[in-house]
């Protein structure tokens, strides 16, 4: 992943938006809150961005790997039996600006995890750039904490994982261990929780430090509704402080209270970038 120069960030941020949208609403929407002299700046310019991925071993039955086969593909000078390609994102163009908080809306398949994926630098683009102002963090369902160790270590290995010293994890740890909720769990093992307690205590270590840029795929989606609100509070802070959000949510309730700009992704493109009642409207709709 590229690092956004001064220039690369002047010069982009005087590009269009969403050059492959369908439909633009308002392709560069006003941050919602005038707090930081950084406001309004871009933090993550996605530029044409392709990501494909290759699925090695998709081979029919009769293709599949016996000796003879192999065998035949060597003496023909052929290569491995059948590699499928599922081109994920489809030139996909956008920039981010401090203090916006984006939702990415979409059918299951559209692209939305594999977005996330690629602005954190965890997917190489096939073509295309993105280029980051500050180190984003992706907290994912699947985020790194281990499920054999208590909630305890995991809140302290998070906190260190994410650049902590030990004094911050321990002036840290209270508020995370209550703002997750999770009570005595803290104790046992993450194996034994619920979808929904892992969910609040990977959110709950993720937001205990300020982000510039931090991707929450799907992890609010299993929270109730005050462990909803509390989260939004929190993005609401982190957005004032001039971090900028993504979140990827099925519940378009939390997409609406939480974000002032959404991206409806169709198939790997971007079908509508705009602000969230009009973009979600057209998305009921469609
Ligand atoms: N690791 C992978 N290897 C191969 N293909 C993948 C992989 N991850 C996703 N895909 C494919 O890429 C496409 C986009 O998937 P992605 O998970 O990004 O969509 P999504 O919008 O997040 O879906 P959902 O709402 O179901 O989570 C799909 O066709 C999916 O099958």
């Amino acid at each position: 992943m590229a690092e956004l120069t001064e220039e690369q960030s002047r010069v982009k941020a005087e590009e269009p938006t969403a050059s492959g949208a369908d439909v633009k609403v308002h392709p560069a929407p006003e941050p919602a809150r005038p707090h930081d002299s950084r406001e309004g700046t871009p933090t993550v310019i996605v530029d044409d961005l392709h990501i494909i991925y290759r699925v090695y071993g998709a081979a029919t039955e009769a293709e599949k790997g016996n000796a003879a086969n192999a065998l035949m593909r060597l003496l023909k000078r052929q290569g491995r039996p059948q590699m499928k390609e599922i081109h994920a994102v489809r030139g996909v163009s956008f920039v981010a600006r401090h203090g916006d908080a984006i939702g990415l809306v979409g059918r299951n398949g559209s692209g939305k995890s594999t977005l996330l994926r690629a602005i954190a630098g965890l997917l190489p683009p096939h073509s295309g750039a993105v280029y980051t102002d500050g180190q984003p963090s992706l907290l994912g369902v699947n985020a790194a904490l281990m499920r054999e160790l208590t909630g305890e270590r995991n809140i302290v290995l998070g906190c260190y994982a994410m650049g902590m010293n030990p004094s911050q994890v321990k002036q840290k740890y209270d508020d995370i261990v209550d703002f997750s909720g999770i009570g005595e769990f803290v104790q046992f093992p993450m194996s034994t929780y619920s979808s929904g307690m892992g969910a609040r205590l990977r959110f709950a270590i993720a937001s205990a430090k300020s982000h510039d840029v931090l991707l929450i795929d799907e992890a609010l989606a299993t929270g109730d509704r005050e462990f909803r609100r509390k989260s939004q509070d929190r993005i609401k802070k982190m957005r004032e402080e001039a971090g900028t959000v993504f979140l990827v949510a099925h519940n378009l309730d939390v997409i609406e209270e939480t974000c002032n700009r959404v991206i409806w992704l169709h198939k790997g493109k971007i079908k509508m970038d705009g602000d969230p009642k009009t973009v979600l409207a057209a998305y009921n709709k469609g």
